[in-house]
Formats: C-alpha cells, structure tokens, sequence
C-alpha cells in the first residue's frame, strides 16, 4: 500500500495519454479539489498534478474515486490501493463522478434521469464518458487529461460553430474550467477548461474505419471523400466567419518555417533516417516561405480520418479541435493556415491506403482528388493553387507523424517515411519539367 499520490505515479506511465512515455514520472500535487457526491461510500477527489520527468512540464489531471469496497467490476479502473486501505478508481469509471461532472456541466439536467455512464473503450488523448439518459445514449463528456493556460481550442472551436449554427460539429452543452497556481503569471494562477459536454451521435462511424474498410475492400471512397470536402470548407467558412482571423504577416510566415523546421529537428534525434532527406525538405520549406500566403484563421488543427464521424442521416461531423497533441497550446491557439487542415487529409488517405495490404496508392490518389473537388465546390477556393504551401504542410504533418509513430506505434513509422519519400520525389519531379 501506499498514499494516492504514489498509487497515481505507478499508474500514470500506462495511460494513453501520459504524454511523457520513455520518462519515469515525477509528480507534483498542484491542487486537489473535492466534488459533492449523493454515494456514501465515495469520495471524489479531482487532483492536478504537474509531472517534471519530461522536458517540459505536464499538467495533468487525474480524477480519482476513493472507496472502501471494490466492486469487481471496477479492477481493471483500480489506480492502487492507499495506505488508508481505501481503493482508488480512476474518475471517468466511476459512476460517482461522471455524476458529479454532469451536474457541473449541465446543471439543467435532472440526474435522476442519468441511467448509465461509460467510458468511450477507443484509445484516446483524453477520456470520454457517455451519458445514457433514459436508456439512450446522449451526451459524451470529455475529460481533458493535459491541462494549458487559457482557452482549449476544443472548446472554443465547437462553441463557435455549435453557436454559429453550424451541423458539421456535434451540439455544444456545457463546460467547464479551472485554476490552479502558475508562479510564472500574473497574480500567480492559471485558468483553462477541464472538461465539455456536447451530444452524442449515436450510430457514427470513425472515418478511419470507413476508409479502411473501403481501401480493404478496394472499394471507391470518392464520393465519401467529396463529401468530406464539402464539409471541411464549410467549417473552414463557418470559422472565418465566427472567429477572428487576421492578414498573414511576414513575421507569421518566419515564425510557421520556425515551427516546420524545429519539428524537423526533432523528429530526426529520434527517427535518425531522416537526416539523409533534411535538405531536401527545408528547400520545400524555403519555397513555401517564398509564395503567397492565404489569410490567416482559425482552423481544426490536427484533422485526420478519425476526427470525422460518418453520421446516419448527416453525413460527416467533425470532432476533436484541439489540435495537434505534441504542439504547444500557444500555437495552436490562435490564427493559422486552413491549408494545415488539407494537408492533414491527405495525409490521412495516405495512411489509410498505406495500412492497407497492398499499399493501394492509387485509391488514396482518388480519395485526395475527390476531397479536392468536394473542397473548391464548396468554397470557390483551390487548395492546389498554393501546392508548394501545401507540400510543405504535408511534409510538416509526415514529419509530426514520424516522431508520433515511433513513439506510440514504431510498427508504423515507414507509413510517414514513405509519405515523406513520395513527396520528396514528386517535388524533384516538379522541379525537373520546369
Ligand atoms: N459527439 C460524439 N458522438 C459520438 N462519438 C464521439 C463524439 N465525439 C467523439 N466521439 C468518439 O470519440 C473518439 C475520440 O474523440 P476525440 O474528440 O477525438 O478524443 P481525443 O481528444 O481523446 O482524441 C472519436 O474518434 C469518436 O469515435
Ligand atoms: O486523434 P488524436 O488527437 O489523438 O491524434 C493523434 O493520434 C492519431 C492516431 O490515432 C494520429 O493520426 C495518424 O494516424 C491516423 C491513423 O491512426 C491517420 O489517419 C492520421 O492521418 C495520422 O496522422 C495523429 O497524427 C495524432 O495527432
């Protein structure tokens, strides 16, 4: 046995979304918060924990239910057991606290009429809880596992365009923010969100799934892909109109070739291979610093296959605007390329055809075309009129999934290499028949 904060430091290195894995955690209580319950036999303690293992510090939030008995049911949540002899659950699995949340997060809702809650099984960056109201699955409540200063683009994102009218995202119900102390800003406290609620969509297919069933199958994907288009520009649109955006300045241009390049060099201390092709890159980088730049605004950020949810009757809904988890938050928060967007889709029907048997290349060719055509139908807007600003976002995203791969998925890692090669080679291509 031994207290929670020991319990939670054994724990924490398995999760899926611990962000310091090759690091031993060393964790720092920041604050521990407890939350009302009607259930006697929990008490619910909401901790944040700084982890100094890793380069850069990580906050995290950890919500724990202590209980006396252990149902068995709940092992495979039990964080450990403390010296108080009392058992600690993992929050999310705990109906204890998914009760509690929902009564911060939707104070409206009766809770007598919460039937069941559930933690969403995919692997994930954060944890999700499904809310069953009367027997029906309707709400899904994230729990932001890695906190930041200031607003989480998650929030603000699907706020703006629920707000704004828009159906390409789910209804928005509620959030929810907290602070904690932060020597390093004014006042010493920081404030950023916790966690939101926003309708479930029940019935939706994660898009990665559909196209790999698709490219399994070697099945046409573009009319799916159109589709998928149409619906990126109109959120791109939507955004525009919704959030501020702004005129792209030389500085922003020097400070995106900054990005793309300190992400090179970092991906290559950990997957080396990709030294031989650093000068081939940072020229597509000099040539995309070199064009015309597009106006910035805000954008999705990390936009894959999987945060697209094929809904029964809606078609495609976007999900999961927080951007890209290996970025600082300060970046992502703020104006940026739509391009980003598009580079990150095509890079996704890449991935699809490259997990497929067969490496079916020239269905993910017809899946990047469609999703072209569907994206200027829409918009009016041509991604393929900016192609070296568009190269080098591709090649930035392969980058970024190189160092994502090795770390979480090595088995994966030729899928960017050989992504990063192809565009390598298209570019010399290009640059030959000039
Ligand atoms: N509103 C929703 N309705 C139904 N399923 C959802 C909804 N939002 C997310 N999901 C499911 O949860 C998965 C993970 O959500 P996401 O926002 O990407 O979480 P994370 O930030 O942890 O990556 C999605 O791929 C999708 O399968
Ligand atoms: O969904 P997250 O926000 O956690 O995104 C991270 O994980 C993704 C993998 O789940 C990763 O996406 C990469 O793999 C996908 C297939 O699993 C593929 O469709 C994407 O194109 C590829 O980038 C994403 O990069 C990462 O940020």
């Amino acid at each position: 046995m031994s207290n929670t904060l020991e319990c939670i430091t054994e724990w924490i290195g398995r999760q899926r979304w611990y962000a310091g894995k090759g690091h031993v955690p060393r964790l720092r209580e920041l604050s521990r918060q407890t939350i009302d319950t009607d259930d006697p036999d929990a008490t619910i303690s909401v901790i944040l924990l700084m982890d100094d293992a890793g380069h850069v510090p990580t906050l995290y939030q950890v919500p724990v239910v202590e209980r006396s008995v252990l149902q068995p049911a709940e092992r495979p949540n039990l964080v450990g057991q403390n010296d108080d002899g009392l058992f600690v659950i993992d929050g999310p699995h705990d109906p204890a606290y998914t009760r509690a949340l929902m009564r911060l997060l939707a104070p409206d809702l009766d809770p007598a009429t919460i039937t069941a809650t559930r933690v969403l099984s995919a692997e994930q960056s954060n944890t999700s809880v499904i809310v069953d109201i009367d027997g029906v699955p309707t709400i899904i409540c994230k729990v932001f596992r890695a906190l930041h200063h200031g607003e989480n683009p998650d929030v603000t994102l699907q706020a703006a365009l629920s707000a704004a009218g828009s159906t390409a995202v789910p209804r928005f119900i509620g959030q929810l923010s907290s602070e904690w102390d932060d020597v390093g800003r004014p006042g010493g406290r920081a404030t950023g969100n916790v966690a939101f609620a926003q309708e479930f969509l029940d019935g939706a297919q994660d898009g990665w799934k559909v196209a790999l069933e698709y490219a399994a199958d070697g099945r046409d994907f573009t009319e799916l892909a159109a589709a998928l288009g149409r619906q990126t520009a109109e959120v791109h649109e939507t955004l525009a109109r919704a959030l501020p955006t702004n005129d792209t300045s030389p500085a922003d241009i020097a400070a995106v070739e900054v990005s793309w390049k300190r992400r090179l060099m970092l991906a290559e201390r950990e997957v080396p291979t990709l030294m031989e092709s650093r000068e081939a890159i940072e020229a597509v980088y000099a040539a995309a610093a070199e064009c015309d730049w597009p106006r910035l605004q805000r954008i999705h950020g990390d936009y894959h296959l999987g945060q697209a949810l094929l809904v029964p009757e809606r078609g495609w809904v976007l999900v999961d605007f927080e951007g890209e988890p290996l970025r600082p938050m300060d970046e992502r928060d703020r104006p940026d390329v739509a391009l980003r967007d598009v580079a990150g889709m095509l890079r996704s029907f890449d991935y699809a055809a490259g997990a497929t048997d067969g490496w079916p290349t020239d269905w993910a060719r017809a899946s990047r075309d469609a999703f072209f055509e569907g994206y200027v139908s829409a918009s009016g807007v041509d991604p393929r009129g900016f192609s070296a600003l568009l190269d080098a976002f591709e090649l930035d995203k392969a980058v970024y999934e190189a160092i994502y791969e090795s770390r979480n998925r090595p088995d994966w890692l030729g899928i960017p290499l050989r992504g990063i090669a192809q565009l390598l080679a298209q570019r010399a291509d290009v640059t030959l028949d000039r």
